[in-house]
């Protein structure tokens, strides 16, 4: 049987002193891919927020890849962090530095010293997202899907168990979301969960899986054809 990735019992999220869900239980099984819908503001990116310790857990508990999250130490989130890629709607690359230069300098901040091993490392997760020859580029020489692509690549650095990614089509147009959503497909059939925040139903209809829906509140999941 397969083991728990994520899992929420009884949890209240908040944004400052406002609730935002309650309630909540959720498990997600290791290799599952999972969608979370919901209107703006229904609390899409607490929630996920909440998974990757950038809001804490105020009630009820919450585990995360082995992490307890209604008593994570500041200290251990970054090792909370190692465990998980995080993917933006807005890539988040950082401008003045080219591609390689993106990813090595997650790989150094995430304690990688050894230079061959980083030049490898960074060939493998840029061959996987088909952007290996353009490592040299600058993010603003790069069309939106081929940074988000970079951007899954970085997510990939440090082999996460959980990818969480929050509307990473949000900023693409069709053709090039179905891009992007074909190369977390592949990470997924490659045996990861991810966990992917979306407004894009005509992407679900395409790629189907379970589906977890925020609304009034609450977190419950939905079948399909609801959708
Ligand atoms: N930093 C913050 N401080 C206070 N309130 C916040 C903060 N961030 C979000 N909120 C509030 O929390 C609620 C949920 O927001 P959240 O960003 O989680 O929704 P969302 O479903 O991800 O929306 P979207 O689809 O627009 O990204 C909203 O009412 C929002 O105003």
């Amino acid at each position: 049987m397969s083991e728990t990735i994520v899992r929420l019992d009884q949890a209240s999220i908040f944004q400052k002193d406002n609730l935002i869900l309650q309630d909540v239980n959720v498990e997600m099984r290791q290799g599952e891919f999972v969608y979370l819908i919901g209107k703006t503001g229904s609390g899409k990116s607490s929630f996920m927020k909440t998974l990757y310790a950038d809001i804490p857990l105020q009630e009820g508990t919450g585990q995360v890849a082995g992490f307890d999250l209604e008593k994570l130490p500041e200290s251990d989130i970054p090792f909370l962090r190692r465990k998980l890629g995080v993917v933006f709607q807005d890539f988040k690359l950082l401008p003045d530095r080219n591609i390689d230069q993106n990813l090595r300098f997650v790989l150094k901040a995430t304690g990688w010293k050894d230079k061959e091993k980083m030049d490898a490392r960074i060939k493998e997760v840029l061959e996987k997202v088909a952007m290996d020859t353009k490592d040299f580029k600058f993010p603003h020489e790069l069309s939106g899907g081929e940074q988000q692509r970079v951007a899954i690549a970085r997510a990939l650095l440090n082999d996460p168990e959980l990818i969480i990614a929050d509307e990473p089509t949000g900023n693409l147009d069709p053709q090039t979301s179905v891009e992007v959503m074909k190369v977390l497909q592949e990470i997924h059939q490659s045996g990861r969960s991810i966990l992917m925040a979306t407004h894009d139903y005509a992407l679900i209809l395409k790629f189907p899986a379970k589906t977890l829906k925020c609304d009034e509140g609450k977190v419950f999941e939905v079948v399909q054809k609801s959708v």
